[in-house]
C-alpha cells in the first residue's frame, strides 16, 4: 500500500458498489414533544435504487433521511447499511460516505467551485492530483465546463449550483445518497432539465439514493421505488410507481396521488410498449386497386406513403388513390418515436390535431400506428388490470 489508503486502482474515482440500506423499527421522538416525528418505520432499499420518500409536510421524510447520516439519532431501532449498524459507526466517518444534497445547497460562497466539489475527498486525505482529476471528471459528468471550476458560487445560474451541489456530493464515489428537496428551490424548467440529467447520470453511476420530496410528479418521475408517508412516518404504501399509480393502497394514497392517476401512467410508459396498429403501407407504382383495398381494410381508412426506405411520406386518402398506380404525393404527418414517452406522444397527437400518429423506429421507418384510442384503450384496460402486469420501473432518463 502507497500512502493514499483510499486510492482505487486506476481512475480518481473509486467506483464503489452501491450499498443496501435498511430501517428497522425505527422510531423518533424529538425532545419537548407529545408526538413521534416516526413512530415505527421499518424499509429496505435495494442497491443501486432511488427511493423517494413523499408525503405531506411534517410527515417525517426529512427526519427518517437525517437519521440515516445520523445527524439525528433514533429513539429506538435500527438502521443497516450493507448489513452493517451505522449505531456502531463514528457519525463523522459515516458522514464522509454517504452524498447528501439538499435544497439550499449550501455551497462554500468564498471557495470556488471545484473547491466546493473537493471538500470531501480532501477530508479522506487524496492527493492533488488525484483531487484534481476527481473535480474534472465530475464536472464533465454533470454537464459543466471546466473552466466553471475557478468561479465561485455566485456567479453560477441556480440550476448549476445545483448541479455543483449534487457533484459535491458524489465526489467520494459513495455507495449511498440523501437528497432533500434537491431540485425545489429551481424553476419548473430547469428543474425538469436536471431530473432529467440526474436520472441519465444515475443510469452510469447507480448509486442506492434517498431522495426527499413532497411533489408527486417528482416521485413518480425519480423513484424506483415510492414510498409514501403520513403523519407519524407511517408507511402507507412502499412501491414502484406503476404498482403506486395502478392500485393505490388506501383512500390516502389515492388521494395523495392525485385524480389525474391515469394520465401520470402515460409518464411510465413508452410507444413501444403498447400494440400498435399496423401501417397500411403502400409505395409508388403500386397497384391502385391493391392500395385502396389497404386503406378501406385499415381502421384509418386512408393508407400511407412510404418512401424507397420505408420512411412515411404522406396519409394518401381513397381520392389521392383513385388511379390506376400510387402516384408520389406530399402531405402532412405527425410521427412519434417508439422509445417516446406516452405522455410526450399523445401531447405530440393533440398538438397536431390528429387522431393518428405514424410510429417510426431509431432510422425513421415505420414501426405502426398510435391512434388516441388505442391509448385511451391503454388507459383504461390498465386501470381495470392487475399489479402484476405493472411495467417494471424502466429507465425513465429520456422522460
Ligand atoms: N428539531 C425538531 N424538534 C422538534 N420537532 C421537530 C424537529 N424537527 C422536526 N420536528 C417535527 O417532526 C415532524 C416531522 O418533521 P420533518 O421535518 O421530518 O417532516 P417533513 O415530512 O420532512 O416535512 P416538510 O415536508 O415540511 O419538510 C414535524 O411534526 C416536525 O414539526
Amino acid at each position: 500500500m502507497t500512502s493514499e489508503p483510499h486510492r482505487p486502482p486506476e481512475g480518481p474515482s473509486a467506483h464503489r458498489e452501491a450499498a443496501t440500506l435498511e430501517l428497522r423499527h425505527i422510531r423518533k421522538q424529538y425532545a419537548g414533544t407529545a408526538e413521534p416525528a416516526i413512530d415505527d418505520l421499518s424499509l429496505e432499499v435495494p442497491a443501486g435504487e432511488i427511493c423517494v420518500l413523499v408525503g405531506p409536510s411534517g410527515c417525517g421524510k426529512t427526519t427518517a433521511m437525517r437519521l440515516v447520516n445520523r445527524m439525528i439519532e433514533p429513539t429506538s431501532g435500527d438502521i443497516l447499511i450493507d448489513g452493517a449498524s451505522i449505531m456502531d459507526r463514528h457519525p463523522a466517518e459515516l458522514r464522509r460516505e454517504i452524498g447528501y444534497a439538499i435544497q439550499q445547497i449550501g455551497l462554500f460562497p468564498h471557495q470556488t467551485v471545484a473547491d466546493n466539489i473537493a471538500v470531501v475527498p480532501k477530508l479522506l486525505g487524496w492527493d492533488r492530483r488525484r483531487v484534481s482529476a476527481r473535480v474534472e471528471e465530475l464536472l464533465d459528468l454533470i454537464g459543466l465546463e471546466p473552466a466553471m471550476a475557478a468561479r465561485y458560487p455566485g456567479q453560477l445560474s441556480g440550476g448549476q449550483r445545483q448541479r455543483v451541489g449534487v457533484a459535491r456530493a458524489l465526489a467520494a464515489d459513495p455507495p449511498l445518497m440523501l437528497m432533500d428537496e434537491p431540485f425545489g428551490a429551481i424553476d419548473p424548467i430547469s428543474r425538469e432539465r436536471l431530473q432529467n440529467e440526474f436520472l441519465r447520470l444515475q443510469g452510469e453511476i447507480r448509486k442506492t439514493i434517498v431522495f426527499v420530496t413532497h411533489d408527486i410528479d417528482e416521485a413518480i418521475k425519480m423513484g424506483d421505488r415510492i414510498a409514501v408517508l403520513r403523519k407519524g412516518g407511517v408507511l402507507a404504501q412502499y412501491a414502484t410507481p406503476a404498482e403506486l399509480l395502478m392500485a393505490p393502497a388506501d383512500e390516502f394514497v389515492e388521494d395523495f396521488v392525485g385524480a389525474d392517476r391515469a394520465l401520470k401512467r402515460l409518464a411510465l410508459q413508452r410507444v413501444r410498449d403498447i400494440d400498435l396498429w399496423d401501417a397500411p403501407t403502400v409505395r409508388v407504382g403500386d397497384p391502385g386497386a391493391q392500395a385502396r383495398e389497404r386503406a378501406a381494410a385499415s381502421p384509418i381508412g386512408h393508407a400511407l406513403l412510404v418512401d424507397d426506405d420505408g420512411r412515411p411520406v404522406s396519409w394518401l386518402s381513397a381520392t389521392d388513390l383513385a388511379a390506376d398506380t400510387v402516384r408520389p404525393h406530399e402531405g402532412r404527418l405527425t410521427t412519434v418515436e417508439l422509445d417516446d414517452i406516452l405522455r410526450d406522444a399523445l401531447a405530440d397527437l393533440l398538438q397536431g390535431q390528429v387522431m393518428y400518429g405514424v410510429v417510426t423506429d431509431g432510422g425513421g421507418r415505420v414501426a405502426g400506428v398510435l391512434s388516441v384510442e388505442v391509448i385511451s384503450g391503454f388507459l383504461t384496460e390498465q386501470g381495470a388490470g392487475s399489479i402484476d402486469e405493472a411495467p417494471a420501473p424502466a429507465d425513465r432518463a429520456a422522460q
